[in-house]
């Protein structure tokens, strides 16, 4: 029989960036336990040189996982990423090379809506600023620019898992919730959806963003549309750093157009705390800068932890690649007498019957076939009697367009 499946104490795993312990115990508790752990990202010459060996890595949004990464990492074979955002991985290189990409799509939803609707608040009432003079030993007692949440507007831009949460817990409090999304999204509560971006900016008294990072949504605030936000409007961001022109911010914030903004993402973030932070916001008054925290609360952490590495343990034991943000999704029943082979190839025609040419060819009996597709990759997956000789094996990696062929044992000899 041939011999492919690796043995779970050397399949090797890298979490960087401070993923939370939750992780750790789960990948222990499955049986991994080749886990080394990262306070902070790396560049990409130490990742090149860190990523060789190395099976499955776990990052959150500050590590990239470059075109030049992704080809040196010879024995990847799935990704981690342990937030919502996947902008900062390369997933068609990841693709190309059969790697599936994970991550936590809900569960920081929740505490990035608390955070932005704690400084809605703080911003209608000028506490930064108010904050700052009275560690300096100032007393700013004054009602100036000072509001209350009820009666105004919030406009919500991206009414996606966020901005829908942030919808309905802004309406408890009593604000107007109006929101601008490319798609049709079903209004929460009494929130109103509007035609275009330039309609919410202007009748918004306080903007926020909770859009992905994509080419549309790249710079899609600058000054052109600072300009047409109410005089004295506030804006937030904790979406992507690359959606907001950080400079034009600055001069509408120097020039009193803007009252105030709460940014939590920056086109350029440290890589970890010994970096210092540089911004042309630092030192302005009535801006709420956050070092890219909008997701980091422990209860956030710890769910993420297990939800992503549960992926990673389920698609390294059981090949289920359900939710990937890449990859042909398939749900996979356990094989707990069978082996099973995952053979992913590039989604060209013929190949599923070439694979099972030769299959029957090495008179292999077929206990189960599933395959899903998407427009660029193939996912079979076969389960099989146990006896195969390693030519069998072979001759499926010599199948035109292979990208890669998997083995995992039987979950009874895995337990044996
Ligand atoms: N600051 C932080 O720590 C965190 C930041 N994030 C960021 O927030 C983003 C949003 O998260 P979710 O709400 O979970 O995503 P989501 O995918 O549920 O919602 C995004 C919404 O934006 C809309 N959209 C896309 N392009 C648009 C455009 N050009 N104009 C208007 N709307 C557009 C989509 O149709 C969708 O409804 C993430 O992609 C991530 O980058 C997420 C979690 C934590
Ligand atoms: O917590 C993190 O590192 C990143 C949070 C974030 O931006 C996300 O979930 O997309």
């Amino acid at each position: 029989m041939a011999k492919t499946s690796l043995d779970k104490s050397k399949i090797k795993i890298l979490l960087l960036e401070g993923i939370h312990q939750s992780a750790v115990d789960t990948l222990l508790n499955a049986g991994y336990t080749s886990i080394e752990t990262l306070s902070t990202s790396l560049t990409e010459e130490d990742l090149i040189d860190k990523i060789r060996d190395v099976h499955f890595i776990g990052i959150r949004s500050r590590t990239q996982l470059t075109e030049r990464v992704f080809a040196a990492a010879e024995r990847l074979t799935a990704v981690g990423c342990f937030c919502i955002g996947t902008n900062q991985v390369d997933l068609d290189a990841a693709l190309k090379r059969a790697i599936p990409v994970f991550n936590a799509p809900y569960s920081n939803t929740r505490s990035v809506a608390e955070l932005v609707l704690a400084e809605t608040i703080m911003l209608l009432r000028g506490i930064p600023e108010k904050n700052a003079r009275a560690h300096q030993g100032g007393w700013l007692k004054s009602a100036k620019n000072s509001h209350e949440a009820r009666g105004k507007t919030l406009g919500i831009i991206g009414y996606g898992s966020i901005g829908a949460q942030l919808s309905v817990l802004a309406e408890g409090l009593g604000f107007d919730v109006l929101y601008y999304d490319v798609v049709t999204k079903l209004a929460m509560g009494n929130a109103r959806q509007v035609g275009s971006l330039e309609e919410l900016l202007a009748r918004a008294d306080v903007v926020t963003l909770h859009v992905p990072d994509l080419p549309s949504t790249r710079w899609m605030i600058g000054a052109e549309q600072i300009a047409l936000m109410k005089q004295g409007g506030i804006l937030i961001n904790a979406s992507r750093g690359s959606v907001v022109d950080i400079d034009a911010l600055a001069e509408s914030l120097r020039s009193g157009k803007l009252l105030g903004a709460a940014i939590d993402v920056f086109p350029v973030e440290p890589k970890g705390a010994d970096e210092e932070f540089t911004s042309p916001l630092r030192g302005l008054d009535n801006v709420i800068l956050t070092p890219h925290i909008g997701g980091s609360t422990l209860e956030a952490q710890q769910n993420i932890g297990i939800e992503v590495a549960e992926k990673l343990v389920t698609y390294s034991d059981n090949g289920t690649t359900i939710t990937s943000v890449n990859f042909p999704e398939v749900a996979l029943p356990s094989h707990p007498d069978k082996h099973r082979l995952l053979h992913i190839h590039e989604n060209v025609p013929g190949v599923l019957s070439e694979i099972n040419r030769v299959l029957s060819e090495n008179g292999i009996n077929i206990a189960g076939q599933f395959l899903q597709t998407n427009d660029k990759v193939g996912y079979v997956v076969i389960d099989v009697d146990k006896a195969y000789g390693k030519q069998a094996l072979e001759a499926l990696k010599q199948v035109n367009h292979t990208l890669r062929l998997r083995v995992l044992y039987s979950e009874s000899d895995y337990q044996a």
